[in-house]
């Protein structure tokens, strides 16, 4: 079917430039494997949500679309929806047919040029080249430059993501605190810092601090710093994390686990946003939001007298939850694919088996993505050919859906039918359904939304 690919121009030691290969029913599979040893670099997607994520994370200016009967609506939609965040795309199609009435609409309103199947690849590269020099002459390309949105590099297009994304977006833009919430492993982290990236103080620095990690001993003074001689062992003065933020973002991790004291100083920093360092009374002012993070349910430590409530009703401004990757099943390989791209680099080329596919769709990933991609990443390390099976991933083709799942579903039910009895059995009175159950009325408040009934 390809006419030329010993023609293919060899550029090992041209710096690769990348573009898009919009192909909803990846016909264009050996497209990659064509282009290896030339200056470009394929990166397929199947729809606008993931053309959009790496538009921006390639720097494309430059793509191309197949075409056949059956997919042109779908791809004049999706073409619209990338052009009206990146108008300056050069775009190529090819097409399984010649041109013809059916067809010459779609090529006519939207491509730069186009080819049919046979593709002859040296043409095809020519004209990708030649796009691309224009897109360098338009002085409107709009590539990485700051009005674009980033767009959170998050795929999948399950509603779950789809509601994270926007959120992100949103929360991104306030400059509000952001508690965020979610299972071990499942993106916290990664999510305060696109919160970082999409606000107003991205130019800023963003300080990631692990409050579980720290030795009680030294989290006063990391936080807050202190100056030369304010205890044993200060012989210089520390500059703190909280001021080391200043004018961009502290992400607070693992929050629950702050000390009691030390949340009494958080709680005034957030009041007013001075801080004092150790061995100082000067007040500093620092100006920067504050994002945390815990997957510990914060609630029920402050039921438990572990956190105090007054910060946490500070802390509690916005809420964003990542969800944890049993709640998106259907996208897990989506996911798994980008992760073993990262792990493999530009060239190598690797495949899940079916069976590993099988294995990591029904898994139920406590650990969450830091999981996912640790097994993969292991997987890679252990596989010989080009083909990584269940096995080197640790995981069994045959595992069922893990039965921990099902026990939090009928925990979930019986949780929902107790509060239930005891608020009919009460007559809606709420007070005295959570004494009956012997528990507080936050956390029977708590436990209406986690079973979200409706009273
Ligand atoms: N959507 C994603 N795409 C790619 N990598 C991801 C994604 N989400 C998380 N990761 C990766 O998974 C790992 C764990 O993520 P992260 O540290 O943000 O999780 P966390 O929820 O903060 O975990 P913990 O509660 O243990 O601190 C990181 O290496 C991160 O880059």
């Amino acid at each position: 079917m390809d006419q030329t690919d010993k023609h293919l121009p060899a550029t090992d030691n041209v710096e690769k430039r990348y573009f898009l290969l919009l192909d909803p029913e990846d016909c264009l599979q050996q497209c990659r494997q064509k282009l290896q040893n030339t200056a470009w670099r394929c990166v397929p997607v199947n729809n606008a949500t993931q053309a959009l994520q790496a538009i921006h994370k390639y720097n494309i200016q430059v793509a191309v679309a197949t075409i056949n009967t059956s997919n042109q609506h779908f791809l004049a939609n999706e073409i619209d929806t990338i052009h009206q965040q990146f108008p300056c795309i050069y775009w190529l199609g090819i097409s399984d047919t010649p041109l013809n009435k059916d067809n010459s609409w779609l090529l006519s309103a939207n491509f730069v040029d186009y080819y049919h199947l046979p593709v002859d690849w040296c043409r095809v590269i020519n004209a990708i080249g030649h796009a691309w020099g224009m897109a360098q002459l338009c002085p409107t390309i709009p590539a990485l430059s700051s009005k674009n949105p980033i767009i959170p590099d998050i795929q999948g297009d399950h509603p779950i993501l789809q509601a994270l994304r926007r959120n992100l977006q949103k929360f991104g833009a306030a400059d509000e605190t952001v508690l965020l919430s979610g299972e071990t492993g499942s993106g916290k982290g990664l999510c305060a810092k696109w919160l970082h990236q999409l606000s107003k103080r991205s130019d800023g620095p963003f300080i990631s601090v692990n409050c579980g990690a720290l030795p009680s001993g030294i989290i006063h003074s990391t936080l807050f710093g202190h100056e030369k001689g304010a205890f044993t062992g200060a012989d210089k003065r520390y500059i703190g994390q909280i001021e080391q933020a200043n004018g961009g973002t502290l992400f607070l991790d693992e929050i629950a686990d702050l000390p009691l004291d030390l949340q009494v100083h958080l709680l005034h920093f957030l009041d007013d946003h001075t801080i004092m360092r150790i061995g100082s009374n000067t007040p500093l002012k620092v100006d920067c939001r504050l994002l945390f993070a815990s997957h510990q349910d914060l609630e029920s430590a402050v039921d438990e007298g572990r956190f105090r409530e007054d910060l946490f009703h500070r802390l509690n401004v916005l809420r964003l939850h990542v969800p944890s990757l049993r709640e998106y099943r259907s996208d897990i390989m989506l996911l798994a694919q980008q992760l073993l791209d990262d792990c493999l680099g530009a060239d190598k080329n690797m495949v899940f088996s079916d069976d590993a596919v099988k294995a990591i769709c029904s898994y139920s990933w406590p650990g969450n993505v830091r999981e996912l991609r640790n097994r993969i990443h292991r997987a890679v390390v252990l596989t010989d050919n080009k083909i990584i099976q269940a096995q080197a991933l640790g995981l069994s083709a045959n595992t069922i859906v893990e039965s921990c799942e099902a026990l939090n579903l009928q925990r979930a039910k019986l949780d929902a039918d107790l509060l239930l009895k005891a608020v009919t059995e009460n007559n809606n009175n709420i007070s005295a359904a959570a004494r009956q159950l012997n528990i507080s009325r936050t956390t029977f408040y708590r436990l209406i939304k986690k079973c979200n009934i409706q009273l």
